[in-house]
């Protein structure tokens, strides 16, 4: 079999694992999806939430990282998560991406798709992206060449290597360019930008793949205040048409995030759990995350 026909086998077979889904009886109990056929790349959020954690639990020989953790994000909704070093924020990504299975709980993207019964690469291809801490892109390409390539990334490697970009898609690279800034920065070698640059190229090859959910670690750290005020427009001009999630130690981002509208949802892990969540304020007010917090 041609490495081609493999992938097509492979893809087709991941579409119809993800379309049975909608089976009764499957992981979790949820009876409401008895009977409904999801289809590939929708996500069904007429019902409720974008993202649904509930009662998640990981234990490392015994520790407990994530400890009945229960979290929902709504479609459109910009979700900020504070908690000191060791909180859990990492393990709770790693759960909905895949790439750490919990002891037990429960996790849908939509009222469907049951991502504890996905692989990585299956949640990735439903609309999850992930940006990890550290910028990676690829350094010897120019900044289009990098968009370009996120764009085919759901292609196979000989579709990849006789595809011409349409009108339509060179349009969409231009429209991308401004919007993380970068559009003077369009032929130049990705590995010369500046830290936040590549951040934002990283992003903007996310945003390629139009993810319906963006799951971001720490984007601003090694940031200047000029990138981080940047990166919080960026951000915001996001929030409404993809769903965000942005695990962030810097307080300052935080508030530039919240300040268009400050009942705008905070969530603070501590110890595998939601210590506390509500507008920035409440929870800077509360006296439990001033003390493992705020207050430190
Ligand atoms: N693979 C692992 N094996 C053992 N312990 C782990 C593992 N992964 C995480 N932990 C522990 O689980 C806890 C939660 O870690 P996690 O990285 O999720 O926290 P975090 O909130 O992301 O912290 P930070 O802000 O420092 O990145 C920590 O005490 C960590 O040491």
């Amino acid at each position: 079999m041609t490495p081609e026909l493999m992938e097509a086998g492979a893809k087709a077979r991941e579409a119809a694992e993800v379309r049975k889904q909608g089976n009764p009886g499957q992981s979790g109990g949820r009876a409401a999806s008895y009977g409904r056929v999801v289809e590939e790349g929708v996500v069904d959020v007429v019902h409720g939430p974008i993202l649904y954690l509930d009662e998640i639990t990981v234990s490392f020989d015994g520790f407990k990282a994530l400890n009945d953790l229960s979290l929902y994000i709504d479609a459109g909704e910009l979700r900020c998560i504070i908690g000191p070093n060791g909180a859990g924020k990492t393990t709770m990504m790693d759960v909905i991406t895949g790439k750490t299975r919990p002891d037990s709980g429960k996790a849908f993207f939509g009222s469907t798709i049951d991502l504890l019964r996905l692989r990585e690469n299956q949640i990735a291809s439903i609309g999850i992206g992930r940006k990890f801490q550290k910028p990676t892109v690829f350094e010897q390409l120019s900044v289009f060449e990098n968009l370009e390539l996120a764009l085919k990334a759901d292609r196979g490697v000989k579709a990849s290597m006789f595809f011409r970009l349409n009108g339509e898609q060179l349009d969409r690279i231009g429209a991308m360019l401004q919007l993380i800034h970068l559009k003077d920065s369009a032929q130049r070698t990705a590995g010369l930008l500046s830290h936040g640059q590549k951040q934002w190229l990283e992003i903007g090859m996310l945003l390629m793949q139009d993810p319906k959910l963006l799951l971001l670690d720490e984007p601003v750290a090694g940031m200047t205040d000029e990138e981080t005020e940047r990166t919080a427009e960026l951000f915001l001009s996001l929030e409404g048409n993809h769903s965000l999630v942005v695990v962030e130690h810097d307080m300052k981002f935080i508030h530039e995030l919240t300040r268009d509208n400050p009942a705008k949802k905070v969530t603070v892990l501590h110890e595998g759990s939601v210590l506390a969540e509500g507008s920035l304020a409440d929870v800077q007010a509360n006296e439990k995350v001033v003390e493992v917090y705020l207050g430190r």
